[in-house]
């Protein structure tokens, strides 16, 4: 499978900070990724960095093949959208529109006026008059209508409600299914896009601490309850990255790949198995007093 992103040591410091430390991953074609990970953790800068908006301290960066500084060719390629996006203060809908048009090849004036119409975009309102939640629309409407082999949304759903970002999922899922391209979505909204997914990058501390296969991950935990030696006893040599004890009970949150079978013994022993959910599995991944791994229980 082609590799439209390829990154190795790559590297971006901001005087004593490191925003991006180290990175080596590679984005094939046609797949929508997720790029994760808790405020602060380089996602922005990573996505900048791939769109040519900053200039690597570090490491090598491959996109479409080439080097993307100040290469048009693999700048028109591209579609990033993110929250903070200035327009013209004269600008109205219709001028970005337009611009859209003339920047991406694959333009779909058709889609894009049918978006407008799902998310309610007045055409002719200025965009500085847009709430905040039409602002986010209008970049939700030119990320799907550029149909770019590359599409970036940097947190998109800012100011959308529930009901706007079901209508961008599904315009996704629908378009995404006609027109492969490679998508990467940034949200702190896991569970919410989970099943969009089909390959997960977190990052943390400007290192990528997880590249996996969504469903691979989606399947590698579960968590059980019971009475605290009983628990105690079934996570003897198993990998627990979260524990909670209440009361006589424990919880504890296990990782490992032979999933059913670890399941069943735990059923087995009466003990109350649960699903662990993208969100909750990434939380207990990051979280600082675990760092990345699990810790074998004894
Ligand atoms: N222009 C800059 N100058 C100095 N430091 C910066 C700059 N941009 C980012 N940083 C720092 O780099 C680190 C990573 O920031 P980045 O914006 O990439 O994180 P993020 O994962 O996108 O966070 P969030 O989820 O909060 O948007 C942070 O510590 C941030 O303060």
């Amino acid at each position: 499978m082609k590799r439209i992103i390829e990154a190795s040591g790559l590297e971006k410091t901001y005087g004593e900070s490191k925003a991006v430390q180290n990175v080596s991953f590679s984005v094939q074609e046609n797949k929508i990724y997720g790029l994760l990970g808790r405020n602060g953790a380089g996602k922005t800068t990573l996505m900048k960095l791939i769109t040519a908006q900053v200039l690597p301290t570090g490491g090598e960066l491959k996109v479409f093949g080439e080097a993307p500084y100040e290469n048009s060719e693999v700048l028109s390629q591209i579609c990033f959208v993110k929250e903070s996006q200035k327009y013209p203060d004269n600008y109205r809908v219709k001028d970005a529109m337009e611009v859209a048009r003339q920047l991406f090849p694959n333009w779909d004036a058709d889609f894009a006026q049918a978006l407008m119409e799902d998310f309610n975009l007045p055409l002719k309102r200025k965009i500085k008059k847009l709430s905040r939640g039409m602002l986010s629309a209008l970049g939700v409407v030119i990320g799907l209508a550029s149909r770019a082999p590359l599409t970036i949304f940097d947190e998109p759903y800012l100011g959308l409600d529930a009901v706007s970002r079901g209508i961008f999922y599904d315009r996704l899922m629908e378009d995404y299914a006609e027109y492969p391209r490679t998508v990467i979505l940034s949200t702190h909204l896991i569970d919410e896009v989970s099943h969009l997914l089909e390959h997960v990058l977190v990052i943390a501390n400007g290192e990528i601490v997880i590249d996996q296969n969504a469903e691979n991950l989606r399947g590698r935990a579960f968590t059980v309850t019971g009475e605290a030696s009983v628990t105690q006893n079934f996570l003897t040599g198993k990998e627990v990255i979260h524990r909670e004890p209440f009361g006589g009970l424990l919880s504890a949150t296990v990782i490992q790949d032979e999933y059913q079978s670890e399941r069943k013994q735990a059923e087995a022993a009466g003990l109350n198995v649960t699903d662990v959910s993208l969100q909750q599995l990434i939380v207990h991944l990051t979280a600082a007093k675990h760092e990345q791994k699990g810790v074998i229980a004894k």
